[in-house]
């Protein structure tokens, strides 16, 4: 018992050995095995420190959450959520790893997979767009961790540039599932209500009960970011996995325009450009990958191109799905 108080943890890692046999490592982590640098940024109800591996002097990113303040603004779903849904994805190189957590009396630790470049949206802003083939290389590889997380059952619901992040060989890394839907398998197919629409899940609730009401007066509610949003979470409230290709067509346009499709001056008026789609191109943003665009930010989620149909766009000629995707170079962003 002794382990609890120094904030540690036994957690179990799930190891295969060269010859591929699974086994189990106990391995016991806490505060104390951890020496914490610089703090890297700051959310909502959390701080994400550098800290290096007391034994193995490797370098990770720990996600510091106050319980406090996580019980005060009632966020304590979304913390299993995001551990739930981090823990279903642990094996793939575009989503940012969970490698243990534990607690002490006052926080919750996630120690992660450090991205040392920062936020893909820092780029964007300070290159003002992305040229095509950067465009194909990050939305090339954001798409092949969509395809996880779906293959998963998991729908990240609040994909956008600030969510993607870069590792030091500059290739993504996406976070931040505190916001995701788990499809659990059996009721994939969610039971509909006598109206026919679907079932809604607690946060979907939320956010139905929100919608028009301005974030500091909101009780609780699941916020998307309003820019990204599909029209289906608008109109039905409820996400499916192509609520995260609506995003992804989104941040496509954006890589390549220097701002998303959906802007206004607040964030109702931009949830009305979104269910009446009203968005231009800017002049000379690429024909191929304007009809790209066009097929995914589609109103009925039904119609919008599937992972596969994308893939095999015009728009994504010549780039080699699987391993190899991340095992090549980053184009330099110029
Ligand atoms: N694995 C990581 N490696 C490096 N930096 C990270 C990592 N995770 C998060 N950060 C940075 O830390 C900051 C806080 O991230 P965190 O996920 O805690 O909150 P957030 O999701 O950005 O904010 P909010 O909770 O309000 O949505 C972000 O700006 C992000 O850039
Ligand atoms: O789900 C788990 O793995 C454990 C189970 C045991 C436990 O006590 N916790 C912490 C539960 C919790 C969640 C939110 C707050 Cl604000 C306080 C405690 C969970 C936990 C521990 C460390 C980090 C995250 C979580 Cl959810």
């Amino acid at each position: 018992e002794e382990w609890k108080d120094r904030g540690a943890a036994v957690s179990i890692q799930k190891h295969i050995d060269s010859n591929g046999n699974q086994t189990h490592r106990i391995v016991k982590k806490g505060v104390q095995d951890f020496s914490f640098g610089r703090t890297l940024g700051e959310g909502s109800y959390s701080t994400v420190l550098a800290a290096t591996d007391r034994q193995t002097l490797t370098e990770y990113a720990i996600k510091v959450l106050d319980k406090r303040h996580i019980i005060k603004e009632k966020k304590v779903k979304y913390v299993n959520i995001e551990k739930n849904t981090l823990n279903r994805l642990g094996d793939h190189p575009g989503i940012v790893r969970l490698y243990y957590t534990f607690q002490d009396e006052r926080s919750l630790y996630f120690v992660l997979d450090l991205a040392t470049g920062g936020e893909l949206l820092g780029f964007v802003k300070k290159l003002g767009s992305f040229d095509e083939e950067c465009t194909r290389f990050y939305g090339a590889q954001i798409l092949d961790a969509i395809e996880y997380m779906h293959s998963k059952g998991v729908i990240h619901r609040d994909l956008k540039p600030e969510n993607v992040l870069l590792d030091e060989h500059m290739h993504v890394k996406i976070t931040d599932f505190g916001t995701a839907k788990i499809l659990d398998l059996p009721s994939q197919t969610r039971a509909n209500n006598s109206d026919g629409k679907p079932q809604l899940d607690r946060q979907e609730q939320d956010f139905a009960n929100n919608i028009g009401i301005p974030d500091h007066e909101r009780a609780n509610s699941f916020v998307g970011t309003a820019e990204y949003v599909s029209p289906e979470l608008l109109t039905d409230k409820s996400a499916c996995k192509g609520s995260d290709l609506w995003a992804f067509g989104c941040i496509v346009f954006q890589l390549l325009a220097g701002r998303p499709p959906f802007k206004a001056g607040n964030e109702y008026q931009t949830f009305q450009k979104i269910v009446n789609l009203e968005y231009q191109f800017p002049p000379g943003f690429p024909k191929v990958a304007r009809d790209l665009v066009e097929r995914l930010l589609v109103l009925d989620p039904t119609k919008r191109l599937t992972i596969d149909n994308i893939k095999s766009h015009p728009f994504f000629e010549g780039v080699s799905w699987g391993k190899q995707l991340w095992k090549q170079k980053a184009p330099r962003l110029k």
